[in-house]
């Protein structure tokens, strides 16, 4: 199966008439199966608007979004479950989360949905039980992390229960939007080491959005460089952070002082 991610074109605007305002602006780029892709920008480039037509929370007014060859943006139906193959993480996981369900019972959602996409018999509730523990396990969080409600976690529990979401839909991409920036320093490390031991585990390719340069030199493959709604620089990490194209990308590099 073709897992490669690639937006054609990609335009999306908010509001209408004279408020009408072009956030992302004919994007075209490409992320291959396996891959690590940084996208990097100032804040308001439309890193999070571009990355979000892919999952369906924004919709491209032109171009589109294909999932090898199926169009994901604008889907319906069974195009919608094809969709549910690329899982997005998000800064802040808390509003992400039902407050009235037990972690156990949100992690047993999210595998079921994949069984059902997969056409595969549904475990039954033991088995699904094992399942979730096999999760937290995967996250590093102890079993009796299923009993517990979102609001009794800290920030980067949560961040780790959001990661175990996403792996339990079976992704074969993963958007992983600031996903660390919200967290405290001393566990930013743990929950980014975390997502690229199971990436390298499991081979989904991952969008990796952030404002830390120094991270993305890190964890990327290659990145990509927006700037006011366009994509004006793609390459490999190394390339791009030692021998930048553009000013633009110059000056975000110089203004990251671990590097
Ligand atoms: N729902 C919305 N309605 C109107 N404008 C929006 C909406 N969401 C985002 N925007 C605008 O679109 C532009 C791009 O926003 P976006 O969040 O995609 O940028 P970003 O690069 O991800 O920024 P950041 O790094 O701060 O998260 C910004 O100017 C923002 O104000």
């Amino acid at each position: 199966m073709n897992t490669t991610l690639s937006f054609e074109g990609v335009s999306i605007t908010y509001g209408h008439g004279s408020t009408a305002f072009t956030a992302v602006n004919g994007v075209d780029l490409t992320l291959q199966p396996g891959e690590v892709l940084g996208l990097v920008g100032e804040s308001g480039s439309g890193k999070s608007t571009l990355a979000r037509a892919a999952v369906g929370l924004s919709e491209p007014s032109s171009g589109r979004v294909l999932l090898g060859d199926a169009e994901i943006s604008h889907a319906r139906g069974e195009r919608l479950r094809e969709r549910r193959r690329v899982q997005m993480i998000f800064q802040d996981p808390q509003s992400c989360f039902n407050p009235r369900r037990t972690i156990g019972q949100s992690l047993e959602e999210a595998l079921v949905a994949a069984h059902k996409r997969e056409g595969t018999p549904i475990p039954a509730p033991r088995a699904r039980r094992d399942e979730v523990g096999h999760l937290l396990q995967a996250v590093a969080l102890p079993a009796d992390t299923a009993a517990r409600m979102p609001a009794q976690l800290s920030g980067g529990q949560r961040q780790r229960i959001a990661v175990a979401r996403a792996i339990a839909a079976k992704p074969t991409v993963i958007l992983a939007d600031e996903i660390t920036s919200a967290l405290d320093v001393s566990v930013q490390g743990a929950v980014l080491n975390l997502l690229q031991k199971l990436q390298r585990e499991l081979g989904f390719s991952m969008l990796f959005i952030s404002h830390n340069l120094a991270v993305v030199r890190i964890v990327c493959d290659r990145v990509a460089v927006m700037r006011k709604g366009e994509l004006i620089e793609v390459g490999d990490t190394l390339d791009v952070m030692h021998s930048p194209r553009h000013d633009y990308t110059r000056e975000l590099i110089a203004a990251v002082p671990t590097l």
